[in-house]
């Protein structure tokens, strides 16, 4: 199996040139106004046009409303969305239906009763992302840069995505854990909030891609 890479709160030409030709197989585009890593509409319209065929492309979103669904499927015209907020299962279903886009759906986990919230969205999203939560008092709902216990993935219907906390040092050590298909990245591959590293997006998917072959030989 190799795992797949996203990684997440691309800003930058430069940055999705370094993810493209590092291999990642997702860039995440943020829409949350008071994150480091919030894009406008045209900013990243563009970058979707430079990624196109090359890198599938993720619109990341916190409870979007209709109006902000339409202008980024209109605008920006991503190959998938991520959801990021408290979104219902009727509300992922109601906004596939809307975009005819795939949806990744990020589900909170702070204790092992968490995981079993990913249940719900059974053939309704095309991905569950288990992301760590936030803190209360965190500015943002994702982007944290804070791991999450990953032994309670154990209790995780296969297949699921990963993030939170990862780091090119870490991430060999999380795939092996925890089987993780897809692993997700931002704060990890920074060396400052919202400026991303092209040294440490090599790092991270040569760690990833490292731990795949380990793991393939393993079964
Ligand atoms: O990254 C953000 O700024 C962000 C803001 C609002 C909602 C979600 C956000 N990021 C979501 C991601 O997909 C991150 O990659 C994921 O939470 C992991 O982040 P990190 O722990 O910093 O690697």
């Amino acid at each position: 199996m190799t795992v797949k890479v996203k990684i997440c709160g691309v800003r930058t030409p430069a940055i999705l040139e370094t993810a493209v030709a590092a291999g990642a197989d997702f860039v995440g585009l943020v829409f949350f106004a008071t994150s480091p890593r919030n894009l406008g509409l045209q900013e990243a319209a563009s970058l979707v046009e430079a990624a196109r065929g090359r890198v599938a492309t993720v619109a990341v979103m916190v409870d979007p409303d209709d109006a902000l669904i339409d202008q980024v499927a209109q605008t920006v015209s991503p190959d998938l969305l991520q959801l990021h907020g408290h979104e219902t299962p009727e509300r992922v279903a109601a906004i596939k239906a809307r975009t005819r886009l795939p949806v990744i759906k990020a589900i909170p986990v702070a204790v092992a009763a968490d995981i079993a919230a990913a249940d719900a969205y059974a053939g309704i999203a095309d991905e569950i992302l288990f992301d760590a939560k936030a803190a209360p008092d965190a500015a943002l709902p994702g982007g944290n840069g804070v791991p999450f216990d990953w032994r309670m993935l154990a209790a995780a219907r296969p297949p699921f995505g990963l993030s939170g906390g990862l780091n090119p040092g870490n991430i060999a050590e999380a795939v092996r854990l925890t089987g993780a298909h897809l692993v997700d990245v931002s704060s990890g591959v920074e060396s400052a909030a919202g400026v991303k590293d092209e040294e440490l997006i090599l790092r991270f998917i040569q760690g990833a891609r490292g731990a795949t072959q380990q793991q393939a030989k393993a079964s």
